[in-house]
């Protein structure tokens, strides 16, 4: 006999044989990615480089004067894009070997007009750090993204560029695609960001190292810090002052020339989240990731996790391009809900989809609030985490700035399709979702998982997970 949940989380029933029907089916879908569940999860993993740090290592490479050299790069399609843009701006961007990249820069010389429109893709990091970028130089450039990007807000972006002197590009809405045209005149701003974003900092910032006089961001919550970080690794002056609470003062003198460097990329701490949830979550788990960057502006979903409750084992491995770096060891744990911490939402933003599934499993309510930024990643992530796990049959709330999951306090009964819209971080949420849950889960897309985790499914069959494709 089998058993198996049925309906809400707490309902159980008994089958003679296990059964799984979609819960919300398709049309017209064909084939399906599923993730059945498996009784054990074990395995050691190395993380893939950090998505963050490789668009920065390929930015910032690609105006330093001097060639640099990259190794464990993130060979994902979004950095991909990135290095494809450098290229077309007149930076030498070279794959060398496996994550081996070398960037020859354009040093004094800086960027020119590409020769055709630059596709960002799914890319929000890439398509607004290079606008930024591109605002500080004379040329015209036409932007191009996916659906995905097409929809997101770049008024964040152009409003502080139109302070520092960018002309007004065509588009009034604020929307991709459009035409920038840049100016090597661009005056240096004070600038407080309305929004907790690592990416409207880091625009600015790249803005204002080809500005005039010195660029000051005000953050009144600290955001991811590798473009200060790497900026200072390629020779650069960045000061950054603590202020009252959490506040940070960025400042950043104006044309300073860059070096070439030889550095390593440290892995992806959001990347190892999901393989770390993983073991949480798994009747039998015992997951190692090794060589995961340990940045305190990157790190709330692992406290976030020891708070509900997991035991992660963590140890320091030495450092890679200015960060340091640790092994981190997950295993199978009675998860308590909790209310995330505010403080909290900024270092651990792309972690909110795998979070949502631990948190289906753990005893009690888990509550995101303060977290309105996930309206506008690839797509509404409020409404896109609370219908995955209203698909598979775990009770959870939208919130204006957040949602609420009320934890299953055990397997959540799973069956469900989950519509991933373009979001990688869905689709991987889901498939790890459907590796503990009753029943296996789906999603209808998994082609933009490359675009931040390429090796997600080879890694995941590494540990024991069962995803394949089916029939819908
Ligand atoms: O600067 C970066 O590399 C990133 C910043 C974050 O975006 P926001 O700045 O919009 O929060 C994050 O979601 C994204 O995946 C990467
Ligand atoms: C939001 C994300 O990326 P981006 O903004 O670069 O598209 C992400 O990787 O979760």
């Amino acid at each position: 006999m089998i058993l198996v949940w049925a309906g809400a989380c707490h309902e159980r029933r008994a089958l003679s044989k296990p059964e799984f029907t979609l819960k919300t089916p398709k049309r017209n879908l064909l084939m399906v990615w599923t993730s059945h569940p498996v009784s054990r999860l074990k395995g050691v993993i190395r993380a893939p480089g950090d998505k963050s740090c490789s668009h920065r290592a390929l930015i910032l490479g690609g105006i330093a004067a001097g060639t640099s050299h990259f190794t464990g790069l993130l060979e994902g399609d979004d950095v991909l894009r990135t290095g494809t843009a450098m290229q077309a701006l007149g930076a030498t961007v070279t794959r060398i070997g496996p994550g081996q990249w070398e960037v020859t820069g354009t040093g004094p010389r800086g960027l020119s007009s590409p020769a055709a429109p630059l596709d960002f893709g799914n890319s929000g990091t890439g398509s607004r750090l290079m606008m930024g970028l591109m605002a500080g130089y004379d040329l015209t450039v036409d932007l191009v993204g996916d659906e995905s990007l097409s929809a997101r807000p770049m008024n964040r972006i152009l409003a502080p560029l139109r302070l520092m002197g960018l002309a007004d590009t065509a588009e009034p809405h604020g929307r991709l695609p459009f035409r920038l045209t840049g100016t090597n005149a661009l005056k240096a701003i004070t600038y407080a960001p309305p929004q907790a974003s690592a990416q409207v900092k880091s625009a600015v910032m790249l803005a204002g190292l080809n500005a005039h006089g010195t660029t000051i961001v005000e953050e009144a919550r600290p955001t991811r810090d590798h473009t200060e970080r790497m900026l200072r690794g390629f020779g650069a002056e960045v000061a950054v002052k603590r202020g009252d609470g959490q506040a940070r003062t960025i400042s950043l003198p104006g044309r300073q020339p860059l070096s070439a460097i030889e550095a390593a990329i440290p892995g992806d701490p959001s990347s190892a989240a999901f393989l770390i949830a993983a073991g949480l979550i798994s009747p039998d788990g015992n997951v190692l990731v090794e060589g995961v960057m340990s940045n305190p502006t990157r790190s709330g979903f692992f406290d976030l996790a020891e708070l509900m409750g997991a035991r992660l084992g963590a140890e320091d491995t030495g450092d890679a391009a200015g960060e340091r770096l640790i092994d981190i060891q997950s295993g199978s744990a009675a998860l308590i809900g909790r209310n995330v911490p505010e403080r909290l939402v900024a270092s651990m933003i792309d972690e909110f989809p795998i979070l949502a599934v631990i948190a289906a499993f753990a005893t009690g309510e888990t509550r995101v609030t303060g977290a309105e930024e996930l309206r506008v990643k690839e797509t509404d992530r409020v409404k896109a985490v609370v219908d995955m796990l209203r698909a598979n049959g775990v009770e959870a709330e939208e919130r204006e700035d957040g949602f609420t999951v009320q934890g299953c306090g055990g397997p959540p009964p799973g069956g469900g399709l989950v519509e991933t819209r373009h979001d990688h971080r869905i689709a991987m949420s889901a498939l790890v979702l459907g590796t503990a849950a009753q029943q296996p889960v789906s999603v209808d897309d998994i082609s933009m998982i490359a675009t931040s985790y390429p090796d997600f499914l080879s890694h995941m069959a590494s540990l024991g997970a069962d995803i394949s494709e089916r029939p819908a």
